[in-house]
């Protein structure tokens, strides 16, 4: 069994990244900047935030980080994303998501520009996907793609893959780019019957359930490659994926662990996102 370290292929990614960003330094020109919106004061959006600007300051990006009171009306969120639609210099924007319950989270991503939506929600990036065009495709999807690849599964002809989760963030995405890259792609979730058996028949299975542990050694075929996006905090205060690590690892080829897995993935890919919108936008 191969594990799949995320926070190693990361520090890849970032390695490149940060050559490139050398290389606009180099050349005396303005520096990428990637704005990131956080709303209240959930812990895990706190730190996952902190994280953003951390690996921006890594390959020498600028970072704004906008913090806005959890009590923020729509109107107040709706008016701090037009300003950065509107600031020349800010190339990526990203609204920490989860929002407080009151927010419209919809709404907001539709507000954003889609040329800087580097978390690729926007419906525009969401449509050039499903369609084969050019965009900015989510950054956990892309992420579970590049560790895909790490394993020497780039052309799925043949594979059949399952993906256990339908959100706009991860399961719907990661579905049309395994679909894109010709694998035969099932989309499990928590109203369908019988998750177990179709799981089973799996040869990538990317679990995004937020369920912990539940995919145990009888839902996963021998030889299988396991992507987990699940990050759960068990009472211990360690955290767990939705695939029990231990139960499956001495049955399949591969298998991503939690943490040090999808995680650090999601946020070198922003930074390859944000790289990209401060290209085009240089282009003009
Ligand atoms: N606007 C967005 N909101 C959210 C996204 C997103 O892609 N865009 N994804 C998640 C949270 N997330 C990034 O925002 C994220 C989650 C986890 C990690 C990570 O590196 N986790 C570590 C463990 C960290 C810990 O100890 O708690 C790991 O898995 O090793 C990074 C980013 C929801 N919101």
């Amino acid at each position: 069994m191969k594990t799949i370290w995320g926070n190693e292929l990361a520090n890849e990614v970032k390695d490149t990244i940060r050559s490139e960003v050398d290389q606009i330094k180099a050349e005396g020109k303005r520096l990428p900047v990637l704005a990131v919106v956080l709303v209240g004061d959930n812990p895990a959006s706190q730190s996952y935030v902190r994280s953003k600007a951390n690996a921006c300051i890594n390959v020498g990006m600028e970072n704004r980080t906008i913090t806005l009171d959890g009590n923020i009306s729509q109107e107040e969120l709706l008016d701090t994303v037009k300003k950065l639609n509107a600031d020349e210099k800010v190339d990526g924007i990203l609204v920490q998501l989860p929002l407080p319950k009151h927010l419209d989270a919809d709404s907001v991503i539709m507000a954003i520009d889609p040329s800087k939506d580097v978390d690729g929600l926007h419906p525009v990036n969401a449509g050039n996907l499903l369609t084969g065009r050019p965009g900015f495709v989510p950054c956990t999807p892309k992420g579970i793609m590049y560790m895909l690849k790490s394993v020497g599964l780039e052309n799925l002809a043949g594979k059949r893959a399952v993906v256990c989760g339908r959100s706009n963030l991860v399961g719907k995405p990661v579905a049309l780019l395994l679909q894109n890259q010709n694998a035969t792609v099932t989309i499990v979730h928590s109203k369908t019957p019988d998750i177990e058996s179709i799981c089973s028949q799996a040869d990538i299975l990317v679990v995004a359930m937020g369920r912990p542990k539940m995919v145990t050694s009888s839902w996963v075929k021998e030889g299988a490659v396991v992507i987990d996006v699940g990050i759960n905090r068990m009472e211990n205060g360690k955290l767990c994926g939705d695939v029990d690590f231990d139960d499956v690892k001495d049955k399949v080829a591969a298998i991503s662990p939690v943490p040090k897995g999808v995680g650090p993935m999601t946020v070198c890919m922003l930074l390859s996102n944000t790289l990209e919108a401060y290209r085009n936008h240089e282009r003009g």
